[in-house]
């Protein structure tokens, strides 16, 4: 099974990203958290940071958009040059058709989805999307419990991905550690996003390693 590490740089440091991104070069991508203060309690930064940010990075762009309306305003990441931007299933008024835009434009197309929102529904869509993120905390903050309760959801879109035969992948994202990885890869995940368990103690490339040993061990 393939294993991609996207660290989140919600937890580096603001004033030295283009540091802290030099020293996560081993992951896969980068993941950049946008929060606009009214989909989630929290607030970023937008596209005028992210270009910058994809001036500087050595990796490609993962976009998690944690806003309302992406279907207005996720269009212009991709149009930066995110390699993937997701949006939230719970904010999108048309989500089938801001994908096929996002597409269009040359990105990953992404949904994600809340702890406490249904998985179902997606299932029939997998043709429409190239990842799906089933977030594993309560978006808005990095620093918070991974949820083991929506691992379900992970089996059920497996399950769908592996019949369709489509290249779905499949993210978690929040509380991803050395131990929860394993869990998540257990129930389907490929695509793991990491903000403190990659930054906030010992070496970033040594801690991108052991999640990536943790998860290849299942
Ligand atoms: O989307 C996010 C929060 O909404 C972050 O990417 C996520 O929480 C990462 O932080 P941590 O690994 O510390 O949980």
């Amino acid at each position: 099974m393939p294993v991609r590490i996207n660290p989140s740089i919600l937890s580096a440091d603001f004033v030295n990203i283009e540091r802290d991104i030099g020293r996560v070069a081993s992951a896969d991508f980068v993941h950049v958290d946008v929060m606009d203060n009214h989909f989630v309690p929290n607030l970023t930064f937008g596209p005028q940071m992210v270009g910058r940010i994809q001036d500087v990075s050595p990796l490609p762009l993962d976009v998690h958009l944690m806003i309302e309306d992406p279907d207005r305003w996720a269009p212009g990441y991709a149009e930066l040059g995110a390699y993937s931007v997701t949006f939230h299933a719970e904010a999108a008024a048309d989500a089938v058709g801001l994908a096929r835009r996002l597409r269009e434009i040359g990105a990953r197309a992404g949904i994600a989805v809340k702890p406490g929102t249904a998985i179902e529904p997606y299932l029939e869509l997998l043709t429409e999307f190239d990842q799906v993120l089933v977030m594993t905390v309560e978006p808005g903050f990095g620093g918070q419990s991974f949820i083991e309760s929506v691992m379900p959801k992970l089996t059920a879109l497996s399950a769908a991905v592996s019949t369709s035969g489509l290249d779905v992948w499949l993210q978690v994202d929040g509380g991803v550690d050395e131990n929860t990885i394993a869990i998540a890869a257990a129930a389907g995940a490929d695509t793991f996003v990491a903000g403190s368990s990659v930054f906030n103690s010992g070496d970033p490339a040594a801690n991108i390693a052991a999640l990536r040993a943790a998860a290849d061990l299942v």
